[in-house]
């Protein structure tokens, strides 16, 4: 039976949507490397901000960073399968949905990168010497 059926409670279709989305996460968790390495990183990146004492305010900042870069991540993989879906024949079209939405992880990959750097700099640099 389909989930959008009309038999389906409101609430039952609420808890549904979740579990499709999760099922989402566990696929980006299995096939996807650059889901993988972003995950890792944003979490030593969190690990490392704790250790160092950084304020409430810059480690909420983090979490936001970190959570856009992976749901920026999800959406290129999203964007990948439904160009695969349209088409597994070589079409300049297909090239640029997968290259522009690559591209937007890229971008915002740079903006975390300078943020990190920010935060991470002097707090880095009076621990080592
Ligand atoms: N159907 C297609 N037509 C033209 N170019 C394509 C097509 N499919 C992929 N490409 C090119 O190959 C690149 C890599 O595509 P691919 O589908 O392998 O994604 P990927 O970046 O390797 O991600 P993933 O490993 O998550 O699938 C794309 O960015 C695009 O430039």
């Amino acid at each position: 039976m389909d989930f959008r059926d009309r038999e389906y409670s409101r609430i039952k279709r609420f808890v549904l949507s979740f579990r499709f989305a999760f099922e989402g996460i566990v696929y980006l968790l299995k096939k996807e490397q650059n889901f993988r390495i972003h995950l890792l990183v944003g979490t030593a990146v969190l690990i490392l901000g704790f250790l160092l004492g950084l304020s409430a305010v810059k480690m909420a900042i983090l979490f936001l960073v970190i959570g856009i870069v992976l749901s920026l991540e999800a959406m290129n993989t999203g964007i990948e399968r439904v160009v695969d879906l349209v088409t597994e024949e070589y079409h300049p079209l297909a090239k640029k949905a997968k290259d522009v939405s690559a591209a937007a992880v890229l971008i915002f990959s740079f903006a975390a990168a300078g943020i990190g750097f920010l935060f991470f700099f002097w707090p880095l640099v009076n621990l080592l010497f």
